[in-house]
């Protein structure tokens, strides 16, 4: 099996990290967690996994070394592993969002393979939208990283000029989905329910919605018709959301995300 260094080990490099135990894709014992502060992974040294401050250590000793670090962290980082990088045994994925393939050869000063990655939190539970590209990856390496995020979740190979829209649409999507659900429940709490019933019945119903859409391959809309009955209280509450600009500031919000994901790293930071 092989070693896997999670080099920031946050809310996704954790996220990550258990879901690829959690599927059986590893063992905690083949990967290394790190960050700075070590004590916060207490828990996670307890169930065998490596824990360590020591970037340079954990990336000469993985075969796989995952950046997961916050975009201004990266440098830093970057430095203080490149003498540990061997190319001919390494391969870096980075699910560091707006910072090309390129740009972190260039700061190694190696050609590395590197693959970039965009999961999302849900790759704790097995359920990630990831997307994935690189610019110098064997198909090898890509087929064998594409193998390890299907245990998570599903895979998209994209070119790498869109990765920063995936950021918007799939790893900020989690958070801009589960504020549609909080607002539904508290809808449902105005309207009569306590408020965590109307939760879990707005989660289940979104739920309902996104299987009926994966299960059926349909458009949202066909299944939209079927629920507004002809003058009816359905199409009445969302022609109310959409005068209310529901859908104009879904896509708004995506944009500027996707604006943004793609000006968080500077070479200088
Ligand atoms: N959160 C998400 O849903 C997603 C995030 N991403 C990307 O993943 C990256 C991380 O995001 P996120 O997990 O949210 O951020 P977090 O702040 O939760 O995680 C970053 C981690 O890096 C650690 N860290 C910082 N500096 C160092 C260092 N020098 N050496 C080792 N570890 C370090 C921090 O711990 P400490 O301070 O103790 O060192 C922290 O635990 C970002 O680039 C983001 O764009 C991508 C997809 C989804
Ligand atoms: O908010 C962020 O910047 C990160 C990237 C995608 C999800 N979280």
């Amino acid at each position: 099996m092989k070693k896997i260094a999670i080099i920031g080990s946050g809310n996704i490099g954790l996220s990550l990290a258990k879901g690829l135990v959690k599927a059986n894709y590893t063992t905690t014992k083949n990967i290394t967690l790190t960050r700075r502060n070590t004590a916060n992974l207490y828990k996670f040294a307890q169930e065998r996994y490596k824990v360590t401050a020591n970037n340079a250590e954990a990336a000469a000793e993985a075969d796989v070394i995952i950046l997961a670090v916050l975009p201004q962290q990266l440098n830093l980082v970057l430095d203080e592993i490149q003498p540990a990088i061997n190319p001919a045994k390494h391969l870096v994925i980075s699910v560091i969002s707006g910072v090309s393939c390129a740009a972190v050869r260039e700061k190694l000063d190696s050609d590395v393979q590197i693959i970039r990655a965009m999961p999302n939190t849900a790759i704790a539970i097995g359920q990630s939208m990831t997307c994935i590209a690189s610019d110098n990856a064997s198909p090898q390496n890509m087929e064998d990283v594409t193998r390890m995020f299907e245990t998570v979740g599903s895979v998209v190979k994209i070119n790498e000029d869109l990765m920063t829209s995936a950021t918007a649409l799939c790893a900020c999507g989690i958070a801009f989905f589960l504020r549609g659900i909080r607002a539904a429940s508290q809808g449902g709490v105005e309207i009569g329910f306590h408020a965590d019933e109307a939760l879990k019945m707005a989660v289940q119903t979104a739920k309902g919605a996104a299987d009926l859409l994966l299960l059926h391959g349909t458009h949202p809309e066909s299944e939209i018709d079927k629920v507004t009955s002809p003058k009816g209280c359905t199409i009445a509450g969302l022609n109310e959301m959409e005068h209310n600009g529901f859908s104009s500031s879904l896509i708004k919000g995506i944009k500027l995300s996707a604006l943004k994901a793609g000006n968080l790293y500077t070479k200088e930071s």
